[in-house]
């Protein structure tokens, strides 16, 4: 495991330095408390045997046992595992949450495998990770490319290797099998909610104008409520292309048109240079994958406002310098949390068993980004920041409270 601090510390530091806090809570937090690679060795279609390289990383359990995402995704790496583990960390702490953060992914490209290699492989992670894994030590969610589907055989399996039906190791699970309503709707409906919650504090006008980059799960959802709330989805894109209209898209006939297509390309006119960071709207939206924001991007951002969809939207350095821009920066630990809150009900349910209907779960999830949201928008004004450092400011106090509680004899050995 490598101990080079990751880029995201930055955001720690700077939290703790705000915070002053003490040099041992630093030092625990600036590290993933463990993290685990694997060789997982499929049997495929033609009869060869294939290995995927997967990790799981557990980087604090002060607050609770770790949470995050399983991501299947050929570009996947020990250091992007690590970093979003880090991320899932604040992000839990500042959703108020009895997580740690955790997060886990295998290097594959899951286009490229059958159903049943696909299943072989989810059971495979698990198996290689079992002693990890489970409801008081790290309960493993979907991320991008894995779903309900592929939660369920991790489920199965690792009940299998328990030896018990318990359900709450994982979550992200289709409903018939102990998964709560409203999951696929948490990250887009908590984005929107944040955002709207934020509407003054970021000098939002009534109807502003939205771009949003990754038409998948958080971003559909996010289109929808935005535009059911009045605000102009002007600009879309997906991994086919980017469209724009100034007159602004219904969000269902886009879906509609990017299931019969697959693919948004074609849809409308293409966003000027193919890029929607430079496209004229008020907010703009990544929800695909990280680090679409670096330093050299962040000169191009039109938008007065970046609302994070996506985890590590943003490069450090990007985020810096959207900021030093004026531009305001909703930070990923707040504007996704409602996916991982939502899969906190889920934990909830499995471990009580009374069930929630969805009218229940979308209450508790839309009280809960209000509140948060507002909290870091009362902190940022207070302190004179960013919402990113006032995030930080929240989550990294919790944390640091949690360790100093526990005492530092457990973590270093005294
Ligand atoms: N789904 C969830 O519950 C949560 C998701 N997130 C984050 O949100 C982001 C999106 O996740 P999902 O919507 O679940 O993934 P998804 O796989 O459902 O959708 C991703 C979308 O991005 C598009 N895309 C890929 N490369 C692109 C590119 N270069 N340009 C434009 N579009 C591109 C894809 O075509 C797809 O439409 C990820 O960073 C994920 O970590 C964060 C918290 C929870
Ligand atoms: O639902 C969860 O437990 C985790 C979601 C996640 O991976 C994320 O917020 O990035």
């Amino acid at each position: 495991m490598t101990t080079e601090a990751l880029d995201v510390c930055a955001y720690l530091e700077r939290a703790a330095d705000a915070l002053d806090l003490s040099e041992d809570v630093r030092e625990v937090l600036m590290h993933p408390t463990r993290s685990v690679s694997a060789s997982i060795t499929v049997r495929m279609g033609d009869g060869s045997l294939k290995t995927f390289p997967g990790w799981r990383t557990i980087y604090s359990n002060a607050l609770g046992p770790a949470k995050g995402g399983i991501r299947f995704h050929p570009t996947v790496d020990e250091h992007e595992v690590n970093t979003l583990a880090f991320l899932m960390t604040f992000k839990n702490a500042l959703a108020g949450l009895p997580f740690g953060g955790g997060k886990g992914g295998v290097a594959v490209n899951p286009r490229m495998l059958s159903r049943h290699e696909l299943e072989r492989l989810a059971r495979g992670y698990v198996r290689a990770l079992k002693h990890d894994l489970g409801t008081g030590r790290d309960i493993p969610a979907p991320d991008v490319n894995t779903n309900g589907t592929v939660l369920a055989w991790m489920a199965d399996e690792l009940a299998a290797l328990e030896g018990t039906a318990h359900t709450a190791s994982i979550t992200g699970k289709p409903i018939v099998l102990g998964g709560i309503p409203g999951r696929a709707e948490a990250t887009g409906r908590g984005a929107a909610k944040v955002t709207m919650a934020l509407k003054d504090h970021l000098g939002l006008a009534d109807g502003a104008s939205i771009a949003i980059q990754g038409f998948g799960n958080a971003g559909v959802q996010y289109a929808h409520d935005m535009h059911e709330a009045g605000y102009k989805i002007v600009g879309l894109s997906d991994s086919s292309g980017s469209v724009y209209s100034a007159d602004g898209f219904d969000p269902s006939e886009a879906e509609a048109f990017k299931a019969e297509h697959r693919g948004l390309k074609g849809f409308a006119d293409e966003a000027p240079g193919d890029d929607l960071r430079r496209a004229e709207a008020d907010i703009l939206v990544p929800a695909a994958l990280g680090g679409w924001i670096d330093g050299d991007s962040a000169e191009t951002v039109e938008a007065g406002v970046v609302v994070e969809v996506s985890n590590q939207a943003c490069t450090v350095g990007g985020g810096d310098r959207l900021e030093e821009r004026g531009i305001h920066v909703v930070p990923d630990i707040l504007a996704n949390s409602g996916g991982v809150s939502v899969s906190y009900l889920e934990w909830v349910q499995n471990r009580s068993g009374e069930e929630m209907t969805k009218e229940q779960v979308f209450d508790n999830l839309d009280r809960r980004m209000e509140r948060v949201a507002r909290q870091v928008a009362s902190r940022a004004a207070d302190d004179g920041v960013g919402l990113r450092a006032a995030a930080y400011r929240i989550a990294a106090a919790r944390l640091a409270e949690a360790i100093e509680s526990m005492g530092t004899r457990r973590l270093f050995n005294e």
